[in-house]
């Protein structure tokens, strides 16, 4: 069901670059981001009706799967105003770890992160993944569901200090209604207390839109009293151990008195140190019950940053200036009408076709222009633009630096995809040609990272005359998630799908069979093995005389010489280094500098277009394997010779592309069996289970897995004795936090909080379907999570197992 959608007349075509907010909602699964998504759509005015997950009839989750499962799958944009205090382009994220490429895509193009965190449950492992993924980006944390019984807020504050390593501004506190005054007999949840604005707020139980608020100054005989004064001091003095100002401040304009130090000089102060990511604002609420959501909002407004304020793109020419201009956004290369955008997702609407997801960093897109596609080396025309609200479109004239959108039109077919930079003229239709070929056509935003796919299915055509079909949709499922993998066995023949995991490929299995209506039968998940080689090939050469001349080999990339290393490399004038996708594969191209002295480029065929050729070809080679069981080659670099070249008159690089797949096939294939190994995926796996049932589960996962276990930590701190960890551990210790009410009612009512984390390292082909082994050794009360941890070479006799069960 779609939901109705008010549109505030073009606000945005007023709102300035400073007011403009790119955030994104990160969380563990469940934690309540679609709910906190729905409910911050509504606060703004963009709905007049909330959706629910249960229901099914949200904004943000609009795929049938998403709705039928209650669990987001893709990350879904939306863009409202809040109180014309900023405008918000916000992106709800998945939180399940299979769809981890999602949340990556959408980490690449947003400026701050609002962190959701279940009272309850606390700081979950997908939340310190995602926490670490966001390094370095700003961040609010917002702890939900304080509804639930056994909700805990400063325990959940005392873990986001401790796992997460960070600083905390407590800007609310939760408000229980007095026990006395309730007939339940448990304390409910029913506001918040502002500790900067010294307020309480509180939610109307029969109308939650409207807000009873009520000044702490006037309460100093209740019993919260204590609590919002020392929260109060403990703001302070946080903020005073990093910000001079606001001691200052303190020392001089507010005598010492904790609450009359400005709200104004607060706010300023958490904006600075939250910027700088030294401290962390936290709120809490219960989105489900719609309390605590406006602060939420005024928080974005306040405290995260404009595209102004947040970190700089990352670009592959370093040497380029970037500026920060207060009205036209960031200026590139001193140049103001130079358009530099990144796309990070591709959709096939059914109704719309393609869809383009593009952030812009500097410069303004206009539709109809045509611009360039640096990473392809192609120019195209934009159709129309469009601001995306979950599915539903609202079309736009122009993009402006800092805003995310969306390219659609039949013009952009084929021309651009994720991970894609488009350059163009902010002003002329077609201005291309008047921008520096070397330094502005080559730029390039540097491309996102694709993790490897670790489970693999077998998908057939039902008949063959449905192989067409099933080919495009795979296409199509790829092109839209590129952290799906499609490959082919060239002994069998048969087409593997790949993927991150087990519910990854369910999910792309259910779209081909019923989105795409592909007549297809998928076959059993399986383990997606890998090979490397140990060593360096030979050089294998071609050089025919009609222009065409290249020398290359292929080196296990821990044989690399110092001098071509991934990590020295992009410091290296006079090489292209190259990742290619998923499979920590490489291609190094020497000596690129075939520009004349006016910097132009002279063969017909562009330096761009070559590259992308030998990407290709060494992406093809390297996929179809290695000699063990051809299984794809992983940790390999193909390199290319310096004394390379191309006639000057060609201006198609098909030629290159031959020729560079002989010769990655040539040098292969001397390469001696025995200096290829297996490899197989480890995992990061993180299981929370009751104290009674550590022993059994340990023992399961090092017994029957072969888990190595790295640690068991407690659920209240982390158990890590790194210095970092230690001072965050001292410093949660030694704060004033509120006491939890509600834990303490759980307790009472013999809920156990009791739990271990253990975290194990361990083959992924042990841990398929552990899920239902977890449930049964624990009653249902065990939880997981796993995430890719990388890929380890095996010996001979694993190899033997492993080959037999492949
Ligand atoms: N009691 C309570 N339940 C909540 C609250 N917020 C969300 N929920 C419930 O928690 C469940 C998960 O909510 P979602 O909003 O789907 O969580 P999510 O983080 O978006 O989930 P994924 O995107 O699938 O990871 C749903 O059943 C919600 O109704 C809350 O404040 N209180």
């Amino acid at each position: 069901m779609t939901m109705p959608l008010l549109f505030p007349i073009c606000r945005r075509l007023f709102s300035s670059v400073a007011k403009m907010r790119n955030i994104g909602i990160i969380a563990h699964i469940d934690a309540g981001k679609t709910t906190t998504t729905e409910r911050l759509l509504y606060y703004a005015g963009k709905i007049n009706r909330i959706g629910d997950v249960d229901t099914g009839d949200t904004i943000t989750d609009y795929l049938p799967q998403e709705r039928a499962r209650g669990v987001t799958i893709q990350s879904a944009a939306v863009s409202f105003d809040w109180q014309g205090k900023c405008r918000i382009n916000l992106i709800d994220t998945p939180g399940h770890a299979d769809f981890s490429f999602e949340v990556i895509r959408a980490l690449k193009v947003l400026d701050g992160c609002v962190t959701i965190l279940d009272a309850v449950a606390g700081v979950e492992s997908q939340t310190e993944k995602v926490w670490k993924m966001s390094n370095g980006i700003p961040k609010i944390c917002f702890i939900n569901k304080m509804d639930r019984v056994g909700a805990g807020f400063s325990r959940t504050l005392k873990e986001i200090i401790t796992r997460l390593n960070t600083r905390v501004a407590v800007i609310n506190i939760p408000y229980f209604q007095e026990m006395e005054n309730n007939k339940s007999n448990e304390p409910k949840f029913e506001g918040v207390i502002d500790i900067i604005d010294k307020k309480l707020l509180k939610w109307d139980n029969e109308d939650a839109d409207q807000v009873i608020i009520k000044d702490m100054t006037e309460m100093t005989t209740s019993s919260i009293y204590n609590d919002f004064l020392k929260s109060r001091e403990t703001l302070i003095e946080t903020l005073s151990e990093f910000d001079e100002d606001l001691v200052e401040h303190f020392l001089n304009e507010a005598d010492g008195d904790y609450l009359a130090v400005s709200p104004t000089v607060i706010h300023q102060s958490i904006k600075k140190l939250s910027l700088s990511n030294v401290v962390t604002p936290v709120l809490c609420g219960s989105s489900f019950r719609k309390i605590g959501v406006q602060p939420l909002l005024d928080a974005v407004a306040s405290y995260l940053p404009s595209p102004l304020e947040a970190r700089l793109p990352e670009l592959n020419n370093k040497d380029l200036p970037i500026k920060r201009d207060p009205r036209q956004g960031l200026i590139i290369n001193n140049s103001k009408n130079l358009t530099v955008a990144l796309a990070f997702k591709v959709i096939s609407d059914p109704v719309r076709g393609t869809m383009v997801f593009v952030r812009v960093y500097s410069g303004i897109l206009r539709s109809g222009n045509t611009v360039f596609n640096s990473t392809m080396g192609s120019k195209f025309k934009i159709g129309k633009l469009v601001l995306m609200n979950g599915n539903v479109p609202e079309e736009i004239n122009v993009l402006r630096a800092g805003e995310i959108g969306v390219l659609t039109g039949a013009t952009i077919v084929g021309k651009v995809f994720t991970s894609d930079t488009i350059i163009s003229h902010s002003i002329k239709k077609d201005g291309i040609k008047a921008f520096d070929q070397k330094k502005e056509l080559t730029l390039q935003v540097n491309p996102l990272v694709i993790p490897p796919p670790v489970f693999s299915m077998v998908v057939e055509p039902k008949s063959l005359g449905n192989k067409e079909h099933m080919e495009a949709s795979l296409q199509r499922l790829i092109i839209e998630d590129p952290s799906l993998h499609i490959s082919k066995d060239f002994e069998t023949g048969e087409t593997l799908l790949s993927g991150m995991g087990e519910l990854h490929l369910e999910i792309a299995g259910d779209k081909l069979l019923n989105d795409m209506a592909a007549e297809v039968s998928l076959g059993k998940m399986t383990v997606s093995f890998k090979e490397t080689i140990d060593d360096c090939t030979a050089w294998a050469t071609h050089d025919d005389g009609k222009g065409y001349k290249m020398s290359l080999q292929v080196c296990s990339i821990h044989k690399l010489p110092e001098k071509v290393s991934p990590t020295v490399l992009t410091e290296l004038e006079h090489e292209t280094w190259v990742p290619l996708r998923n499979d920590d594969n490489y291609l190094v191209v020497e000596n690129n500098e075939r520009y004349n002295s006016n910097g132009v480029w002279e063969p017909l065929m562009s330096y761009q277009s070559i590259i992308n050729a030998l990407s290709s070809s060494a992406l093809a080679i390297l996929q179809r394997g290695g000699k063990i069981a051809n299984f794809p080659l992983y940790s390999c670099v193909v390199r290319v010779k310096g004394d390379w070249e191309v006639p000057i008159d060609v201006e198609k690089p098909s030629e290159v592309l031959t020729i560079s797949k002989n010769l990655i096939m040539k040098a292969i294939r001397k390469l001696e069996k025995d200096k290829f190994s297996l490899l197989e995926p480890i995992m990061s796996v993180a299981v929370t289970v009751t104290a009674n049932d550590l022993g059994k589960v340990s023992q399961d996962l090092t017994g029957s897995r072969n888990a190595t276990i790295v640690s068991i930590e407690n659920s209240l701190m982390a158990d890590k004795d790194s210095e970092g960890s230690l001072k965050f551990q001292s410093i949660a210790e030694a704060q004033y936090f509120p006491k939890d009410t509600t834990l303490k009612m759980a307790q009472l009512k013999n809920r156990t909080f009791d739990m271990k984390h253990i975290l194990a390292e361990a083959p992924l082909h042990g841990m398929i379907s552990y899920n239902k082994k977890l449930r049964s050794l624990t009653q249902g009360r065990g939880e997981f999570d796993m995430e890719y941890h990388g890929m380890s070479k095996v010996n001979k006799s694993r190899e033997e197992e492993l080959l037999q069960k492949a």
